[in-house]
């Protein structure tokens, strides 16, 4: 191998690599299922050395050893863009801190300066190929951009991570690199979806009915969506293409069902185009090396200008809750962070602007919440929750009691509408709050 002696001279341990970080830095962590555990150790191990480092991450699948070694963040404060449950532990201990933002657009934050700096990425890849590649393995996402940025660039080797074929910027060159690091091989944390429950049978079966052959499909993060791609394998739908920002397992199950071609795809043909995979053991096997599918930056993948190119594009995601106006919250319950706008409404809006495109909010009509259940579909927005989608981008809302088209109509309409798919129980309620709202007319229907 030509890079054998640069990748010998370049070969540290973690505890040296992370000696290059002082006081003050930014440094950006891998994403996802690429979340850095033997760097992250290692700096955690610097706490006493350092004051005010900022760590930037997506979606830790690990918890975080850096924001759980310093309860009052004199030493690290960890910063977050979508947070995995991991994530939400730290942040109920006032250890870990949400990053707003469309995720499609955070590249662009970061080479332009615009989002705080790295000094230091440290990365997750594959082991360095023949020809001195490091490949991001299941996250693309924002990686090349913050090595990029930043003065130094750390790559902790995973022997166990899947190389995922570009697309675009899914790889660095040594050349690129200042330290590597040997890891631990641990395989890649899996990420299980629940079994599908009635509901989201309903639901998935009130969506295939608006899908066409041929049309290319988003599925966003959650157990529903993904339990609908399952769901969606076992309908007569054919050649359908996939142009999504996550990779979900059910993804594998669509592809194995013969469902996936690509082949009416107006651009990137044949592939399955996505910027992160998180799932199954499976999942992970099916993207190793596989040019079925391309793995992009998040850029690419949530770019609406992009998105509108395939016709029929689809988005499938799930909500937390949605008020009478269309207002959609999918990612905090109060001021309790959940996860993320992360990709919603980049597909959202994206879909829309694909000919014969269509975006679903599908939502179980209601939640379970300790002794209680409560309507997912709200008068207004509960206060403190975060307002993921406006009302002017929603399109179709599906709960087990139907669809509804939300675009262009008037207020009145929409309450009609949502108040048709809550469940039974509540509808009465609603309706009178939908009068105090005075978006209620005399000729609306008591549904
Ligand atoms: C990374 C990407 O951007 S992919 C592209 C698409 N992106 C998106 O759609 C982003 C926004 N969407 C999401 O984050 C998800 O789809 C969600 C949060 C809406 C649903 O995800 P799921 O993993 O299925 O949520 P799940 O039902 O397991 O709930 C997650 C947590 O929220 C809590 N929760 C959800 N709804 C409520 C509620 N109404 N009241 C109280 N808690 C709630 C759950 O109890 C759980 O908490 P815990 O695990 O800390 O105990
Ligand atoms: C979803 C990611 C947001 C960020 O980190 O910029």
């Amino acid at each position: 191998m030509g890079y054998i002696d640069e990748y010998n001279k370049k070969l540290v341990s973690a505890d040296e690599a992370v000696k290059v970080v002082k006081s003050g830095d930014w440094v950006a962590y891998s994403h996802f299922a690429m979340t850095p555990v033997v760097l992250d150790e290692a700096l955690a191990k610097r706490k006493d050395e350092l004051t005010g480092v900022k760590i930037r991450g997506v979606c830790a699948v690990h918890p975080v050893k850096v924001a759980l070694v310093d309860a009052d963040q004199k030493h690290f404060i960890y910063n977050n863009g979508f947070f995995s449950g991991n994530d939400r532990k730290l942040q109920d201990d006032g250890r870990a801190y949400y990053i707003p933002g469309l995720y499609g657009e955070s590249p662009v934050s970061i080479r332009t300066g615009q989002a705080e700096t790295p000094r230091v990425a440290m990365m997750v890849t594959t082991p360095m190929d023949e020809n001195g590649y490091f490949n991001f393995s299941v996250s693309n996402s924002y990686e090349r951009a913050a090595c990029e940025v930043a003065e130094t660039v750390i790559v902790e080797v995973n022997r166990n991570a899947p190389r995922c074929l570009g697309g675009d910027q899914e790889s660095i060159h040594i050349s690129d690199v200042d330290y590597i690091v040997e890891g631990n091989d641990n395989p890649l944390i899996e990420v299980s979806s629940h079994p599908a429950s009635e509901v989201d049978k309903k639901i998935a079966s009130l969506i295939v009915g608006e899908i066409e052959d041929g049309a290319c499909l988003q599925l966003g993060i959650g157990g529903m969506p993904n339990t609908i791609g399952r769901m969606l394998a076992e309908s007569d739908l054919k050649d359908l293409g996939v142009h999504s920002e996550m990779l979900c397992a059910s993804f594998v199950d669509l592809y194995e069902q013969g469902k996936i071609t690509g082949a009416r795809k107006s651009i990137d043909r044949f592939k399955m185009v996505f910027s992160f995979a998180m799932g199954n053991q499976r999942l992970y096997d099916f993207v190793h090396n596989n040019p079925a599918c391309a793995i992009y930056p998040v850029d690419y993948t949530n770019s609406a200008g992009v998105i509108a190119q395939n016709d029929k594009q689809i988005s499938i995601n799930n909500a937390i809750e949605i008020d009478l106006y269309g207002q959609v919250c999918s990612e905090s319950v109060g001021s309790r962070q959940i996860s993320g706008t992360g990709g919603q409404f980049d597909f959202v809006y994206g879909a829309f602007r694909s000919r014969g495109g269509k975006s679903f909010i599908c939502l179980s009509s209601t939640k379970r919440v300790q002794d209680t259940v409560v309507s997912r579909i709200v008068p207004t927005i509960t206060p403190g929750n975060i307002v993921t989608l406006p009302r002017s981008v929603v399109q179709y809302v599906v709960t087990e009691h139907g669809k509804v088209n939300l675009k262009g109509k008037a207020t009145w309409h929409r309450a009609e509408m949502l108040i048709s798919v809550a469940d039974p129980e509540y509808r009465e309620d609603l309706i009178k709050q939908a009068e105090k709202m005075k978006i209620w007319t005399k000729t609306n229907k008591k549904i």
